[in-house]
């Protein structure tokens, strides 16, 4: 929590902020003259100061940059009843973070001081992010790297965070991290995955009950979000939280403390929250199916994890990490990799993004026990289909781009003819491809090309191909 200086001449100014500020955690001290406030600030370490203009001596505005340069280089925040555009562009020109004209709202007062938190939190982070524990993240791609700069600002601050990507990005791995990388990371980190809530008991789920609040309820529970108390709440599939349910998380979220079912004594949990949803939260905030409101608050901080197929420099390091986790697991002995087998990897799209690599080598790992190196052809056949239909969808590109164009009219094939050539030199190139892919397996080879036995051979003998020279 934060140590904050209201500074005003009106001591009910000060002493209403200061009861706010307090509510919230933050320990706050006030002055009523500007060299009061320079005093204080020079004695310790605040992080915000909350500063009016028209001050007895000098004025807010004149005396921002000093404040700015005492020990605990404080963001400013100006209040003023005089609001001017001169005011304002003089008071950022002094390196004032906010403006704000009195009387303001307490939304106001407090938004502009979550934002200089946060801002300054993770100008702090940023300044460390070797620091970072990657906590079992592998990948070196500039995306990647760009979403653990965001966890290490994320550690450092208090605000809640929403993680959002498709399936099996890691969502779970990067909230887990920033869990560990903030100073909560000795206290639990809670799982809720609001898919599997059951319906008739997500709330006592959440919450906690009394003895005999309902039926069935033999003993007293405490809760998940009581479990998560100095620690991380993690809300997975954000998304499935039922709607009843919105409401009062969102209370517990803002308030920290809540009824369990049944009771009349009120419980305080100190935690903080991280999300993860693969769904369109926007989608589903416009059709009513999630409060506005709680979203918002929800999404204080939000860091977007890139699918793998737009990664696919991270594919080789985190297949050569699972596969020596995967062995040493199962205790067989680890594998080498042969080049192709990277290569069909990266031409596949990974749907399932990361979760699908880790199953399919478990797949590859499980079928290859007694082979020392991995090849393309240990793959399961739909990827290497893919990676087939990728290649052969690329060289045609290549040939269409690099073929000459006639010099005369009378140069130019038949239409006929020129279809004839283009799909012989099609049928060559996915036939050479097919036999490389499955090594000459002609099994393989037909299921992979959906042609019948009989029509592959005749193709086969028609470019002048047989399967066994590609098993060389
Ligand atoms: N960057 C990464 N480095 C290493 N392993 C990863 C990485 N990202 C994901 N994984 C692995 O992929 C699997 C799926 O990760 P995780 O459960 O965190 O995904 P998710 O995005 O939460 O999925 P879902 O949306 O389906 O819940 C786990 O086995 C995890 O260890």
């Amino acid at each position: 929590m934060a140590n904050i200086l209201v500074v005003d001449d009106d001591k009910k100014i000060c002493d209403l902020l200061e009861a706010e500020l307090r509510r919230l955690g933050h320990e706050t001290q006030s002055a009523g003259t500007s060299q009061q406030a320079l005093d204080l600030a020079g004695a310790d370490n605040f992080d915000v100061v909350y500063l009016d203009v028209q001050l007895p001596g000098r004025s807010g505005l004149e005396i921002i940059p000093e404040i700015r340069q005492t020990p605990g280089e404080p963001e400013v925040i100006i209040m003023t009843g005089y609001g001017s555009p001169d005011g304002a562009e003089l008071a950022v020109k002094n390196g004032a973070w906010d403006y704000i004209q009195k009387p303001a709202p307490r939304n106001q007062l407090i938004l502009a001081l979550m934002r200089a938190l946060q801002f300054r939190e993770q100008s702090r982070a940023a300044k460390h992010p070797a620091l970072l524990k990657r906590n079992l993240i592998i990948g070196e791609s500039h995306r990647i790297n760009q979403c653990l700069s965001l966890v290490a600002q994320a550690a450092a601050t208090e605000a809640s965070v929403l993680i959002t990507g498709e399936t099996g990005t890691g969502k779970e791995l990067f909230a887990r991290a920033i869990h560990e990388n903030s100073r909560r990371n000795s206290e639990p980190f809670v799982v809720v995955d609001c898919a599997a809530l059951p319906d008739t008991l997500a709330e006592s789920v959440l919450f906690g009950h009394e003895k005999g609040a309902f039926t069935g309820a033999e003993k007293p529970r405490s809760g998940l979000i009581r479990r998560a108390n100095k620690g991380t709440l993690f809300l997975d599939e954000m998304g499935e939280l039922p709607i009843e349910l919105q409401k009062s998380f969102l209370r517990v979220l803002q308030e920290h403390r809540f009824h369990p079912l049944g009771s009349d004594r009120e419980v305080e949990s100190d935690f903080r929250v991280v999300v993860a949803t693969n769904r369109n939260m926007e989608d589903m905030v416009q059709k009513g199916e999630f409060r506005q409101d709680l979203y918002f608050r929800l999404k204080a901080f939000e860091i977007h994890l890139p699918a793998l197929r737009h990664r696919p420099e991270d594919i080789k390091p985190m297949v050569i990490f699972h596969t020596n986790r995967l062995c040493e697991h199962y205790g067989i002995p680890t594998r080498g990799f042969s080049p192709d087998f990277f290569e069909a990897l990266a031409l596949y799209d990974w749907p399932g993004n990361v979760r699908e690599l880790v199953n399919t080598l478990e797949w590859v790992l499980a079928r290859t026990v007694n082979e020392p190196t991995l090849f393309a052809r240990h793959l399961p056949i739909e990827i290497r289909a893919k990676a087939a239909r990728v290649t052969v969808e690329a060289n045609r590109e290549i040939e269409l781009e690099t073929e000459q164009e006639p010099a005369r009219p009378e140069d130019i094939p038949s239409f006929k003819e020129y279809r004839k050539q283009k799909v012989e030199a099609a049928e060559t190139g996915y036939l050479k491809l097919l036999l490389k892919q499955t090594a000459g397996d002609i099994q393989q080879a037909m299921a992979v090309s959906e042609l019948s036995k009989a029509r592959l051979y005749e193709l086969l003998k028609k470019h002048g191909l047989s399967a066994k020279q590609s098993q060389g």
